[in-house]
């Protein structure tokens, strides 16, 4: 049975896919964005091809450029590397799977297909079994995330029995607010050993208390640092200090919420608070508008999250 050497622990950071003004993927600062995340972010995982790296809209080649160079870039500097492969058609994630298990990934997810989709979880299970038998060598991850691909199918019920189906099985990200549901996913699965990883970023403490063994997230990004000492406070059983760093963070991810806040958002804060351009996101989703980003550096200073003030103001290229 594949199994990491060592488990996928702690935050893992769900890439942005860089893309120059033109609308190209921008593979040329991966390194870069390797070296910050380690140096500035001490976060030493990565998700890629995910929700927040617009890996649905890439092109296949695209997908394989972007995975190969961040496992390139990252040897020696990252402990993971998973590859997001879903995708609506079952070969094309199939191809996607054999290929994150030839360039050397640690890992690969998939979501659910949700243009057609799975009716039940059998169904699902054999979509999903299907992609893992691609990579037999790699662990597979599923991703739940039923308010983007519509597919409810409740986790826990999912994976029930999975490693029969899907050797390969090693673990869930959890994007979705349903903490019955999570909490269940790990009480019934305590003998497995499965790691669950939970996706929700504001709401990350409450899954600690739930058995979470570790985060992806778009925030950890920017916020690595910051959350990791909520995650420092956790195992240490300061809760007092955990709620205070995981209200830090909710204030800001509060803010952004409420000017409206997804992947293009994601893009221009990261170009803003590392330095690396990110560029625009790809149609159907547009750049962030240059009030939200002014706005949204004025929250960061005052709460202290952007470490030199007007450091990065010639990087507003995501902007309009
Ligand atoms: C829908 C989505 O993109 N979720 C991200 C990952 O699962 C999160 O990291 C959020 O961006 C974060 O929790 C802020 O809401
Ligand atoms: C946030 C996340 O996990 C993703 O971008 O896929």
């Amino acid at each position: 049975m594949a199994r990491p050497k060592k488990r996928l622990e702690g935050l893992v950071a769900a890439t942005i896919t860089p893309m120059t003004e033109h609308g190209e993927i921008n593979i040329s600062v991966i390194g870069q964005y390797v070296d910050y995340l380690v140096e500035e972010q001490g976060v030493t995982n990565v998700f890629v091809n995910g929700t927040t790296g617009e890996g649905l809209s890439l092109d296949i080649s695209e997908r394989q450029q972007v995975a190969e160079e961040w496992v390139k870039k990252g040897k020696n500097k990252l402990d993971q590397v998973v590859i997001h492969v879903g995708a609506l058609s079952l070969k094309d994630s199939q191809k996607l799977a054999q290929h994150a298990a030839e360039i050397g990934a640690n890992g690969i997810a998939v979501i659910a297909p949700f243009f057609l989709k799975p009716w039940n979880k059998d169904v699902l299970i054999n979509f999903l079994k299907e992609v893992a038998a691609a990579a037999p060598t790699l662990p597979f991850y599923y991703y739940h995330i039923p308010a983007l691909t519509g597919v409810k199918i409740r986790a826990e019920e999912l994976l029930v029995g999975i490693q029969d189906k899907i050797p390969t099985f090693q673990g869930l990200k959890f994007s979705d607010t349903d903490l019955l549901d999570f909490g269940q996913c790990v009480d019934q699965n305590r003998q497995q050993q499965f790691t669950f990883l939970f996706g929700v970023d504001e709401q990350l403490l409450s899954a600690l208390a739930m058995g979470a063994t570790g985060a992806v997230g778009s925030t950890y990004n920017y916020l690595g640092k910051k959350t990791k000492q909520m995650l420092e406070a956790f195992q240490q059983n300061d809760f007092s200090s955990a709620l205070n760093h995981q209200f830090h963070i909710q204030r800001f991810i509060n803010f952004v919420v409420k000017l409206g806040f997804g992947v293009s958002q994601t893009k221009a804060i990261m170009s803003l608070v590392s330095g690396i351009p990110m560029g625009p996101p790809r149609l159907p989703l547009q750049k962030a508008s240059r009030e939200f980003t002014d706005n949204a550096k004025a929250k960061l200073k005052s709460l202290d999250f952007l470490p030199f003030a007007d450091l990065n103001s010639g990087n507003l290229e995501a902007c309009d």
